[in-house]
């Protein structure tokens, strides 16, 4: 039987450090982190997650604020509000919630976000710096981030020696976690929806890291006997009477084959909100000329 790594409870770990290091910013320099999550349009799920970003960014102790645009929000209206933000010092972190409604460009609006404020990695800037193997002195997205404190949990800081399969190639996941994975010395392979016998390519993963928003794709006779299984897929899906949520992974089959696994919920999800505070913080210390701490 496997162990079921509890995000939850290394969130919470992630999140304590956080409101520490919050106070003692505030105490030594009056600084108190900020953080600004923009939202457009009115997807209820959206909603959801950009309420519990806020809601636990005040529990650290930030100074919390919540821009709601609304659906027919221009490319301008949102580029000027990120250029206000960009020029707030009371504001550390930005992070404008994916995906945008459909008449607008993400990608402009994201690389005008100051580098030392995406608290989301998605600048070139950042992004470049975990390509070449800058892991210290940028912002790492925060979902491979959180997902890769659990992986260490399990495997320790070094994956020498260890297969590693990331399914999905998305700016704000599938690439940042090959190379973290990378960095930490594992054989990385990156799957997509145009990879030749997917089943065969999981198979051969000691970490088997699911990141493509199809219910419960990865079944068990994909998965290697010990392999640790990291589940970021988040997908509702009908249930009794009302909808639940599940990943990418068939969790009630893989289970009893893998050495570790994700939940979800409870599992990749909190660590990304976790990782979002300590980004912020991190960001905050920046600001105020003082040696940021890790997490
Ligand atoms: N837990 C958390 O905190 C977070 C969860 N998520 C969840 O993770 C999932 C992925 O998110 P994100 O990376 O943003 O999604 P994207 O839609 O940007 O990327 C999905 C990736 O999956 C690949 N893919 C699609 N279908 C298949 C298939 N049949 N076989 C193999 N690969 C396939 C795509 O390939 P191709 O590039 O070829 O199209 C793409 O690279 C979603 O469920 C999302 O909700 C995302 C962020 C945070
Ligand atoms: N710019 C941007 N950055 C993101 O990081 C980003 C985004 N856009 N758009 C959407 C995805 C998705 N995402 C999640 C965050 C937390 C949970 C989470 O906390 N999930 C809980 C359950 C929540 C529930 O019950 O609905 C869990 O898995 O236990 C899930 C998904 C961040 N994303």
């Amino acid at each position: 039987m496997s162990v079921v790594i509890d995000g939850k409870e290394a969130a919470s770990s992630v999140t304590a450090a956080v409101s520490e290091a919050t106070g003692s910013l505030e105490r030594s320099t009056g600084v108190k982190p900020g953080l600004a999550v923009v939202i457009v349009g009115d997807d209820p799920a959206s909603h959801a997650y950009v309420n519990s970003k806020s809601k636990m960014a005040k529990q650290c102790g930030f100074n919390s604020i919540q821009h709601s645009l609304p659906q027919k929000t221009t490319q301008q209206d949102l580029e000027k509000l990120v250029a206000e933000l960009n020029a707030d010092p009371a504001i550390h972190g930005i992070l404008v919630q994916l995906p945008l409604p459909k008449h607008l460009k993400a990608e402009p609006v994201i690389q005008s976000i100051s580098p030392e404020k995406d608290v989301d990695g998605l600048s070139v800037v950042n992004a470049g710096k975990i390509a070449t193997g800058d892991l210290s002195t940028g912002l790492i997205s925060c979902t491979p981030a959180g997902a890769m404190l659990l992986v260490k949990r399990i495997h320790g800081d070094d994956l020498s020696g260890l297969n590693a399969v990331v399914i999905g190639r998305s700016n704000l996941f599938g690439k940042p976690m090959a190379l973290l994975l990378l960095a930490a010395n594992a054989t990385v392979t990156v799957a997509h929806s145009k990879t030749k016998d997917l089943a065969a390519v999981c198979r051969d993963a000691d970490i088997l890291v699911a990141a493509v928003g199809r219910p419960q794709m990865v079944k068990a006779d994909w998965v290697k006997p010990g392999a640790t299984i990291i589940d970021v897929g988040i997908n509702r899906v009908a249930g009794e009477g009302k909808s639940r949520l599940v990943g990418d992974v068939a969790f009630a089959e893989v289970s009893p084959i893998a050495g570790a696994i994700t939940p979800v919920p409870g599992g990749v999800g909190p660590m990304t909100i976790a990782m979002l505070m300590a980004n912020t913080v991190i960001a905050a210390y920046r600001a105020a000329g003082k040696p940021a701490p890790r997490f």
